[in-house]
């Protein structure tokens, strides 16, 4: 069987559009998103940000891929949303949806899921606009570079997000170590990031192309977020909502969903554990 697909394959093989028809079909009205993975998702980032003071802050989104589905719940409590992605067809789908573009692709029904989480179903257009204002930039992004937004030049945001994404990119344990330390630097000390990726996947499939996965566990993931600098985090996996990745599309065991907050660098000296 032929290798899974790497970063080098994606501006070729990751076809955008068949990946949102694959992973974020629903109906007119969301009603699919009650029960699935994706409405999971979006309703643990939903009360994550509900925490976070409306207004005021930036968020970025490292590896949006061609989806704005889980930029919406962001949206309702940022105002400057940055979308950052490696792969060019990516990033035209989320250029022509920010454009109203009318070949762009269909997202009706997770804003008629969004606005009836709030009770105000009729009032879903507003919900659309909302993410159409927040989103400022569409950035190229390589979390394999040392710099991974260069030439970019941005001053660090106050939560980062990330779905499927670091895993992705990352060949290996080291590696997703290093993406991690690269992108923290984006976040400003005392920010939170919001991780949600795959447990144990080791591919996931675009129309027939299988595209590599970083295999990592849950104890993987918190090793690299503490030696990234993270704390207080908390965990939800899908598996206790009874929720589960489609098996035709991932060999993964499971999603998790890590919310964490960057500590200040430790001062010079030996490293003090942390209190139990
Ligand atoms: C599985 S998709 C996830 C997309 C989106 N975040 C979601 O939840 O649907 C993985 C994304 O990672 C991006 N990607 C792959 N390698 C990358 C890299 N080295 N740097 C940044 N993004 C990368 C791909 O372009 C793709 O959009």
């Amino acid at each position: 069987m032929s290798k899974p697909k790497t970063r080098y394959d994606y501006g070729r093989d990751f076809n955008a559009r068949k990946y949102l028809e694959q992973y974020y079909k629903t109906d007119d009205d969301g009603k699919g998103l009650e029960t699935n993975l994706s409405g999971f998702i979006f309703r643990k980032l939903n009360s994550l940000f509900e925490a976070c003071p409306k207004g005021k802050g930036r968020l970025m989104d490292v590896g949006t891929g061609p989806s704005i589905a889980y930029l919406i719940p962001g949206s309702l409590k940022f105002h400057y949303i940055y979308s950052t992605d490696f792969t060019p067809g990516c990033r035209m789908e989320l250029q022509m949806w920010c454009a109203g573009d009318s070949a762009a692709y269909d997202w009706i029904g997770y804003f008629k899921y969004a606005a009836r989480l709030d009770q105000k179903e009729e009032e879903w257009e507003d919900y659309e606009e909302r993410l159409r204002n927040s989103i400022i930039a569409i950035l190229p992004c390589d979390l394999m570079c040392s710099d991974p937004l260069v030439p970019e030049k941005l001053t660090p945001v106050d939560v980062l997000t990330a779905s499927f994404t670091f895993s992705v990119a990352a060949d290996d344990y080291d590696d997703f170590e290093n993406c991690l330390e690269r992108m923290s630097e984006y976040l400003v000390v005392g920010g939170t990031l919001i991780l949600t990726d795959w447990i144990d996947a080791s591919y996931y499939m675009v129309d027939d192309e299988k595209f590599h996965v970083c295999k990592l566990t849950e104890e993987e993931y918190l090793k690299a977020l503490k030696y990234a600098g993270y704390s207080e985090f908390e965990i939800s996996k899908a598996s206790d909502s009874n929720v589960s990745s489609n098996s035709a599309l991932t060999d993964a065991q499971d999603v998790i969903i890590i919310k964490a907050v960057k500590k200040p660098p430790l001062p010079d000296g030996p490293e003090v554990p942390d209190s139990p």
